[in-house]
């Protein structure tokens, strides 16, 4: 996907990764075909049984068999203590380096209409969506930001912080409630994150003597459906209205989503959208994040702009019109007849 001559700005060879949610759907894809570019990978989750299984699976996909390493650790990540300790394994594991790179995919959905869902669930919303991010990221930049001695600076590296958002953080869709509202607190951590690391990356620049060990770049990647076991599980709950207003949606395959991903952090991108919809819905909402490039961006956002007079009240119309036909949803979304 790179251009003719351009630098790959995501080189993960004899890089070690770690990928939150690396068990399963679109974490799992990403840690395969990090594996498949040469990555030391680490997946956490809390289910071990899945993450034998992801371990085996990168060995299996590996470039390079015999000189890569993997490794796998259970932990519950909406508990802030237990993403300290992840990342102190992986330290100690990685001969006391810190990660390069760190992946925030570990999450799921539980869609409903807001009074249909207990209030502690959409509490729990924010503790495995939003917190299970917060919580790594603020575990890692930790260790990555702390000043060392100029001796223990890297001289080319550069370290990657990736959130996993949802396109639903730019355009809202009823009977998303207890997730859009975490998914788009993530989206407002990313970007300050991203002008808040300058202040490190300037540091590391002009005071060796106490700055960081190296540049850090944060990305978030805004996917559409993903075909996955949480995409499964997540239908069950899924009002019939809400799959009627995300119809125009062709879910993608996890490896469809990684591949697109990492294909956009090779070139460099902040905020990474997997096919053109979720670029039109990332365009609406572009807002003071900063811009992959100035004149894609601002005529992508024209555009959408453009489409969304249109797609904003069309969205309200059809949840109207549904309640007007079908009368109000039993708890479980389905109407009632
Ligand atoms: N599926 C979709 O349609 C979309 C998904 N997304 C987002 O993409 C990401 C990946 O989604 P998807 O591919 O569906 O993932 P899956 O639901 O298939 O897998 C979720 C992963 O997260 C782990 N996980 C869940 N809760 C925790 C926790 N508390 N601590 C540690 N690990 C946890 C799971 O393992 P375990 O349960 O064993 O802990 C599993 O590895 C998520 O952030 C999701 O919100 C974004 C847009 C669309
Ligand atoms: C011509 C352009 C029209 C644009 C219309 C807007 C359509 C809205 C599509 C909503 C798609 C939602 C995908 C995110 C799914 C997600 O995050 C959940 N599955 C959670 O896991």
């Amino acid at each position: 996907m790179l251009g003719l001559g351009s630098r790959n700005e995501f080189n993960v060879e004899w890089q070690t990764v770690v990928i939150t949610g690396g068990s399963d759907g679109m974490g799992k894809a990403v840690a395969l075909q990090l594996s498949a570019k040469g990555a030391n990978v680490v997946v956490v989750a809390r289910t071990v049984s899945k993450l034998v299984t992801a371990v085996e699976e990168m060995k299996a996909k590996a470039a390079n068999k015999f000189k890569q390493r993997f490794h796998y650790i259970s932990a519950d990540l909406t508990d802030p203590v237990e993403c300290e300790r992840v990342i102190a394994e992986v330290t100690t594991w990685n001969s006391g380096a810190v990660p390069d790179v760190v992946w925030c995919c570990a999450g799921f959905s539980r869609p409903g209409f807001f009074i249909d869902v207990p209030i502690q669930e959409h509490r729990q919303q924010m503790d495995t969506v939003y917190w299970t991010a917060a919580n790594t990221a603020h575990a890692t930049l930790r260790s990555w930001l702390e000043p060392v001695h100029p001796s223990a600076q890297m001289k080319t590296s550069r370290r990657h912080l990736i959130f996993t958002c949802s396109t639903l953080a730019f355009v809202p869709i009823a009977g998303y409630s207890p997730y859009s509202p975490a998914k788009a607190a993530i989206r407002s951590l990313s970007d300050t994150l991203n002008q808040e690391i300058e202040m490190y990356n300037g540091a590391y620049q002009r005071h060796r003597g106490a700055a960081p060990a190296a540049d850090v770049k944060i990305h978030t990647v805004f996917p559409m459906g993903i075909l996955s076991p949480g995409f499964d599980n997540e239908e069950k709950t899924k009002p019939e209205l809400t799959k009627k207003l995300e119809e125009a949606d062709k879910p993608q395959t996890p490896s469809e989503v990684a591949k697109v991903s990492i294909s956009a952090l090779e070139r460099g991108e902040y905020l990474i959208t997997t096919n053109f919809i979720g670029s039109l819905m990332k365009g609406t909402a572009l807002g003071a994040s900063p811009r992959n490039g100035i004149v894609g961006d601002t005529l992508l956002s024209c555009l959408s702009h453009l489409v969304f007079l249109q797609v904003i009240p069309e969205l309200r119309s059809k949840t109207f019109t549904w309640g007007k036909k079908n009368g109000l949803p039993s708890a479980n979304g389905t109407p009632a007849s």
